[in-house]
């Protein structure tokens, strides 16, 4: 007879918690995943899987604006249309989800989760009692505190759109703004990007989110710098951002991608004394536990210094499922995540950043423009730069890419620099050709 309802009990039922407490049950362990709206979380249906699939005909676009000079013809994005396709690919995603851990005997208790005690969680009005529980509750978006902010949107409202506003006010410039307003202006809307800092995609090297920039101007999309918003208003039928010194724009849509911010109130974490900042996120050990020993945390809401993205989320379940399944005891070794913001041109990493790499002896960049390769020069891509960067035994550590292929290229580099491969190893890879990976490994 077992003492608790569950072995593992998961508030959350994202990528933090999924791809680990299904192959973990599948071992016999008993697994409860407690969610409060849809299950899969951010990722499918309202991050990743979402925008991609809005994303595809604006590549397609891109793609036949860059051979205009071959094309015959003009076509355009039906904005209902592609919204009713993301629907099509989107909307199943919680059922599949689901229908994957109930089959493998997972409970999914829906409600609003709240720890009681180190071993009981409130799901709604029901009680359930497990042995390690993991918190994997994600983030939400952070909402700007200005007059006027319940007139503004998130990234959840604007991947629900049915109609495309013509004018679209977008407040920060990173990986949201960025790719939402590359997104909206494609489609047809006119975008003004209000800058809270002079640069956009600060974690990114910026000679290449300059080129991103300047690709989206060529696209109609405004910059403004600095921009200081602060309020909203409506007058007549539109909406007003009031920004700077006394400056004003006029638009019918305001969308705030100022960041996201970790789900951490309401959830019973100081009743029970696991230790966490508002702002980052629960602070976990290298076995990813809280401050509590049965209590452990994946997913988004850690604080961690590793990218909030779903590989991480994944990576992190996988190791849990591991941890509790008797598989490992070490301490959680993360590989080199890859990162890429689906803007058009599209900028990608990983490894060591070139910024960093370029202040420090340690390292050697190599920076190439692709525009000149061949293979490149068959889709006409106007922006193609790769930055490489070698440790001392010339052993690829890191790469940036700009280029509409630059998610693509960046995978295909990431074993030579996660695995360490030498000359000698890489020597041995061949790929098909022509292929984006061919010509990505031409510069190893
Ligand atoms: C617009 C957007 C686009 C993105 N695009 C990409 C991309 O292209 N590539 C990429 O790698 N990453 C992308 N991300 C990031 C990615 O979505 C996240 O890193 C990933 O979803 C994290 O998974 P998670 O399980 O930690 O959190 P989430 O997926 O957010 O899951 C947390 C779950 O917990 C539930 N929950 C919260 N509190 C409770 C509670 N008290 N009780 C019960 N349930 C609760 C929530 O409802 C949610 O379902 C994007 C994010 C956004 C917002
Ligand atoms: N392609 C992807 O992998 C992808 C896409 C979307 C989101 N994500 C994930 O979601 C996270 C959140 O994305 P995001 O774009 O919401 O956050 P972000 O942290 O990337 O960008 C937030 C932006 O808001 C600005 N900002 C902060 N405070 C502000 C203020 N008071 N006023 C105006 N602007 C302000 C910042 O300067 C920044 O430009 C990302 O960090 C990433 O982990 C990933």
């Amino acid at each position: 007879m077992n003492k608790y309802d569950y072995d593992v009990l998961y508030i959350g039922a994202g990528h933090g918690t999924f791809d680990g407490a299904a192959p973990l049950a599948k071992q016999g362990v008993k697994v409860g995943v407690a969610e409060e709206d849809r299950i899969g979380g951010t990722c499918p249906n309202w991050g990743c899987n979402a925008k991609i699939t809005l994303d595809a005909p604006v590549k397609l676009t891109r793609e036949q604006e860059n051979l205009k000079n071959i094309l015959n013809g003009h076509t355009s994005i039906d904005w209902s249309k592609n919204m009713k396709h993301k629907h099509q690919v989107i909307d199943g995603l919680p059922k599949a989800i689901g229908g994957m851990l109930k089959s493998d005997d997972i409970d999914i208790l829906h409600g609003h989760a709240a720890l009681v005690d180190k071993h009981t969680v409130k799901i709604g009005d029901k009680t359930k009692t497990a042995k390690n529980i993991v918190i994997s509750t994600g983030l939400r978006p952070h909402r700007l505190d200005v007059p006027g902010k319940q007139l503004a949107h998130d990234s959840k409202d604007f991947l629900n759109l049915s109609k495309l506003p013509k004018q679209i006010a977008i407040v920060g410039a990173g990986y949201v703004a960025m790719e939402f307003a590359t997104i909206a202006s494609v489609s047809g809307a006119q975008v003004t990007v209000l800058m809270h800092h002079g640069q956009a995609l600060r974690r990114f090297y910026q000679p290449y989110v300059k080129k991103v920039m300047a690709e989206m101007k060529k696209q109609g999309v405004k910059f403004v710098p600095n921009a200081n918003v602060a309020g909203f208003a409506k007058s007549g039928d539109h909406l007003v951002v009031k920004y700077g010194h006394s400056k004003q724009l006029n638009v019918d849509y305001i969308l705030d991608a100022s960041g996201r911010i970790p789900n951490v109130e309401n959830i019973g974490l100081d009743k029970v004394g696991v230790k966490y900042d508002v702002r980052k996120g629960i602070a976990v050990d290298d076995h990813l536990r809280t401050s509590v020993s049965n209590i452990y945390a994946s997913g988004d809401v850690i604080d961690s210094k590793e990218p909030k993205l779903t590989p991480t989320a994944v990576f992190e379940s996988t190791y849990l499922m591991k941890l509790f399944s008797g598989q490992t005891k070490a301490p959680i070794d993360f590989p080199i995540i890859p990162t890429v913001v689906f803007t058009s041109p599209r900028i990608a990493e990983m490894g060591v950043p070139v910024a960093e790499a370029e202040k420090s002896d340690q390292y050697q960049v190599v920076h190439h423009d692709l525009t000149a390769d061949w293979y490149r020069q068959v889709d006409q891509e106007p922006v193609a730069d790769v930055s490489l960067v070698f440790n001392k035994h010339h052993q690829l550590v890191g790469a940036t890419e700009v280029s509409d292929k630059a998610d693509d290229a960046i995978d295909t580099l990431l074993p030579a620099a996660e695995l360490k491969l030498n000359k000698q190893q890489i020597g041995r890879l061949v790929y098909l050709f022509p292929s984006i990976a061919s010509d990505a490994w031409m510069n190893l």
